[in-house]
């Protein structure tokens, strides 16, 4: 019987009536042996994934019996697109021995997506999409050097917006604060409650590890803002390359990519895990006594920002909260732009309920969001 055949919810598969003839479901083998894999890197239709099945030795935490395959996508699959964070159902080769090649049969649904800025590559149509490119992330991490470059806010509050549209929680991380006192930035921010951290040469980075521990984090920053470095600490097994800071800004990466990389393992008697107001990520595996998930981290070297396009404005003022009640005697359908001559907001920041340069960045992003290109 077909329909007891069927193992793929509607999600995973459409069961497609009508004009297409191919009786795909009931053909379908079972992949009752699929084992779960977590995508690392994605490389010209090629697919790293870590497996993570439960059932798999030095699971979870990257022990040493660690197995990373090869995969590529089955076809059943269709157009959904795989990326990294993807939770994934494996079959064929899952040996992970040179030369291997699985396939990916299901795509675990995804808890979050964060999607490229649409002009990332607008040499190619696919560049002028807002392609998804990390899924399942559950905090970004946005770096902002203090100085060398400067703090830039407007793109600051772009990932904010981002993150919050995509149910994702924010952190600045502020490096080089041997250089210059974070003191303006946190000033702009004042109105939110953004968690922050310092970072210097010198910084232990406990703080931040534990943050990161047992999440997955999306590191999204300029050229020279010191990722590399912050990442090369973290994940000293990463190394990634650390260039140095140019006075015209370096080209654009000619690609653009994520790649995971695992966090090194923590003990559950690290002092101060649970230190206070950092929410618990839950690393704790209770229901197996088992090691410890230390988390991810996914750097993001050909991402300049995360796409808007398909955010409301209202939703983009989830980054400006202490804008929000300066909207509610706007007229009905006011776009908020400096073009709408009853929009409130002039009023509010004029009379110093807000910092007229958040009303300038908010607008700044309801502009650029117009120019974007919808998916
Ligand atoms: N003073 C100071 N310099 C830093 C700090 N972190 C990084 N740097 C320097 O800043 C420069 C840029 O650092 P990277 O780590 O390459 O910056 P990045 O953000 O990865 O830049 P791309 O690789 O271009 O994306 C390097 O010369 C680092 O040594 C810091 O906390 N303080
Ligand atoms: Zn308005």
């Amino acid at each position: 019987m077909a329909g007891k055949r069927r193992e793929y919810d509607e999600e995973d598969v459409r069961v497609r009536p009508g004009r297409s003839s191919r009786p795909r479901t009931r053909t379908r083998p079972r992949h009752e042996n699929a084992i779960e894999g977590f995508v690392v890197a994605v490389d010209r239709g090629r697919y790293t994934c870590v497996i993570t099945d439960p059932a798999d030795p030095g699971v979870p935490g990257g022990g040493p019996d660690e197995r990373t395959v090869t995969a590529m996508r089955a076809r059943e699959l269709g157009r959904k697109s795989v990326v990294v964070g993807d939770r994934v159902a494996l079959v064929g080769d899952t040996s992970g021995v040179t030369g291997a090649l699985a396939r990916i049969v299901r795509i675990a649904e995804r808890t979050s997506v964060l999607r490229r800025t649409a002009d990332d590559d607008e040499s190619t149509a696919e560049g002028r999409l807002e392609r998804v490119v990390v899924a399942n992330a559950d905090q970004l991490v946005i770096v902002s050097s203090l100085a060398d470059p400067p703090p830039r806010t407007g793109f600051i509050d772009r990932c904010l917006v981002a993150a919050y549209d995509a149910d994702i929680e924010p952190l600045l991380c502020l490096t080089k604060a041997d250089l210059a006192t974070p003191d303006a930035v946190l000033d702009y921010y004042a109105e939110l409650d953004l968690p922050y951290v310092l970072v210097r040469p010198d910084s232990d980075l406990e703080q931040v590890g534990q943050l990161l521990a047992g999440r997955i984090s999306v590191m999204v920053g300029h050229s020279g803002v010191g990722k590399s470095t912050l990442v090369n600490r973290l994940v000293p097994a990463a190394d990634r390359a650390v260039g140095t800071v140019s006075a015209i800004g370096r080209g654009r990466h000619t690609s653009t990519s994520a790649v995971a990389l695992r966090l090194p393992a923590r003990h559950h008697d690290d002092a101060g895990v649970d230190a206070p107001g950092v929410a618990d990520p839950g690393v704790d595996d209770a229901t197996t006594g088992g090691p410890v998930d230390p988390g991810w981290i996914v750097d993001t070297p050909g991402v300049r920002s995360f796409g808007l396009a398909h955010v409301s404005a209202e939703s983009l003022l989830h980054g400006f909260p202490d804008l929000v009640e300066g909207t509610l005697e706007c007229p009905v359908n006011c776009e908020h732009t400096a073009n709408e001559a009853d929009c409130k907001l002039d009023a509010w920041v004029a009379s110093g309920n807000a910092d007229p340069r958040r009303l300038a960045s908010y607008r700044r992003l309801l502009a650029s969001r117009s120019g974007d290109v919808e998916q």
